[in-house]
């Protein structure tokens, strides 16, 4: 890996700076770091993130990534012929830099099965991240594994009959890795999610948990003994690559790079947990270790990613295609202030790092050389209000506050939905499109009851976001 690091750019580097000197080839000169971690989900983010991490941690040589599509083929193959070597452009206004990420060393599609159960039955493997989304790890209403779905029921079929390679579900896939490494005695494994996902930790061992009693109680019982699970908060804006990003990619380095990524200087990663069979020195590379890594996860939810699905849906109807744009609104930006105040009363931070964490945030949103578009933040609503506006709606609620900017976000989701704001992409469509297209109380009461049950049962709230949804219609 030492062959393909490039000098030390990104965060923490004065801005603005301009474009450094084109990285090295997109080969391996030396062998690559042996494989101790797996990761599913070689999306964007793990790309920016996670392994981007590793890359920089003192000893990431020591530590090569083995990582699987979620679902498409495509990326892995281009990666696999590039040695797994990828460029990750730092955005700034000033310029864009740019650095050959090496500690990914395997590329694998979802569908290779083998690999995946090889690599987990390996007793050096022992950290497993994902990435799958916050729909990905197909939890029901109370949090646990939605077993009514038919293809969790066609996996725990799978499981059970040992046909551990035709799994196709995060839940599924997990729960096969971990069957492969019980057989093999192959010893403990730190699993660390990194969505956004409150309590990420314990909502991925419920669901691995209840896949893996139905399959044996004794599969159960070595994972409650064998396998951690570590609660993570997660952080770097990193939109989905466009054809034009890869392009400057090219333009800026003189190479051809089609699974180039583009990020921006700020990162942060929180971890709470055991890693029983050791870790990459990820604190050498600036993430933060702690006990108590709730109140980070609910600054970050709250602030950043609720502001984020404000933006989505009251950018998109007034007319906006990205955060930056949707930000300098003067309405949305007063918007977002007020959401910001209402969470801020839950946070446990004092009042100066909560208002340097928004002026920071606010400078992170403006960054217009980042081109998020609120397409993709928008999708999978369902699953992202609860998480990131509800929490704070309910205490303002029972504290008989009436959360106007709380309100707001969740009434824009619904006139985005029925007037066409963003376009729907949800983990639940079909629901989500029925109930908007229901007469306007209907459809509010209908889908506050898919986001959380007892807001629908409350008046005065359906009546506020009636009138909310009318005035942004
Ligand atoms: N992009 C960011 O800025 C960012 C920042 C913090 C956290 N995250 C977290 O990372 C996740 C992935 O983001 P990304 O930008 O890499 O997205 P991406 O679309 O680039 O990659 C997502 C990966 O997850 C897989 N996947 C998606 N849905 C799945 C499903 N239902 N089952 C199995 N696999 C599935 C995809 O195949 C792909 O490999 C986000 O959903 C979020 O929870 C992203
Ligand atoms: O990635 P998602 O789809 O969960 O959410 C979209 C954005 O809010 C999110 O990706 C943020 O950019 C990110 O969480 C910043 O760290």
């Amino acid at each position: 890996m030492s062959a393909v690091r490039t000098p030390a750019v990104g965060r923490g580097a004065p801005g603005p700076f301009p474009s450094v000197a084109p990285v090295p080839g997109l080969r391996r000169t030396a062998p690559p770091a042996p494989v101790r971690h797996v990761h599913l989900g070689l999306g964007s983010f793990f790309r920016a993130h996670q392994a981007w991490f590793t890359h920089r941690a003192d000893d990431g040589d020591q530590w090569g990534i083995a990582a699987f599509s979620g679902r498409s083929a495509d990326l892995a193959r281009r990666l696999d012929a590039q040695d797994g070597l990828y460029t990750l452009a730092t955005r700034e206004p000033g310029g864009e830099t740019y650095e050959v990420i090496g500690s990914l060393v395997a590329a694998h599609a979802a569908a290779d099965g083998s690999a995946w159960l090889a690599y987990l039955a390996d007793p050096t493997v022992v950290v497993l991240t994902t990435t799958v989304t916050e729909a990905g790890y197909l939890r029901g209403g109370d949090g646990g594994l939605d077993r009514g779905r038919p293809d969790v029921a066609a996996d725990l079929a799978a499981l059970r009959d040992e046909r551990l390679q035709d799994v196709t579900t995060v839940p599924g896939r997990l729960v096969a890795g971990l069957v492969a490494r019980c057989r093999a005695d192959a010893g403990p494994l730190a699993v660390v999610p990194c969505d956004n996902l409150p309590g990420n930790g314990a909502a991925v061992r419920r669901v691995v948990l209840d896949l893996a009693v139905e399959v044996s109680a004794d599969l159960a019982t070595w994972i409650t003994e064998q396998v951690s699970f570590v609660t993570t908060m997660v952080d770097r804006i990193t939109p989905e690559p466009t054809a034009e990003d890869v392009a400057r990619v090219a333009a800026g380095t003189g190479l051809d790079d089609p699974t180039a990524v583009v990020t921006e200087p700020f990162a942060e990663w929180v971890l709470c947990g055991s890693f029983p069979g050791g870790r990459p020195a990820w604190e050498s590379a600036g993430a933060t270790f702690t006990d108590d890594v709730a109140r980070y996860e609910a600054r970050k939810l709250g602030l950043l990613n609720g502001a984020h699905s404000l933006l989505a849906y009251l950018g998109s109807l007034r007319g906006h295609a990205e955060v930056a744009e949707a930000v300098a609104d003067p309405l949305v930006r007063a918007t977002v202030d007020r959401w910001w105040d209402e969470a801020s009363s839950y946070l446990d931070f004092p009042a100066d790092e909560i208002a340097g964490y928004r002026a920071a945030l606010i400078a992170r949103f403006a960054n217009q050389a980042i081109h998020h578009r609120l397409e993709q933040i928008g999708a999978d609503g369902s699953q992202k209000l609860p998480v990131r506006i509800v929490p704070t709606l309910r205490r303002e609620l029972a504290a008989g506050r009436a959360a106007p900017g709380a309100t707001t976000a969740l009434a824009a989701w619904i006139a985005s939905l029925r007037t066409g704001g963003v376009a729907l992409r949800d983990a639940r469509s079909d629901e989500v499109a029925a109930l908007a297209l229901e007469p306007l109380a209907t459809a509010v009461q209908g889908l506050l009851r898919l986001l959380d049950p007892p807001l629908a049962g409350d008046e005065r709230l359906v009546a506020a976001v009636v009138r909310r949804v009318q005035d942004l219609a």
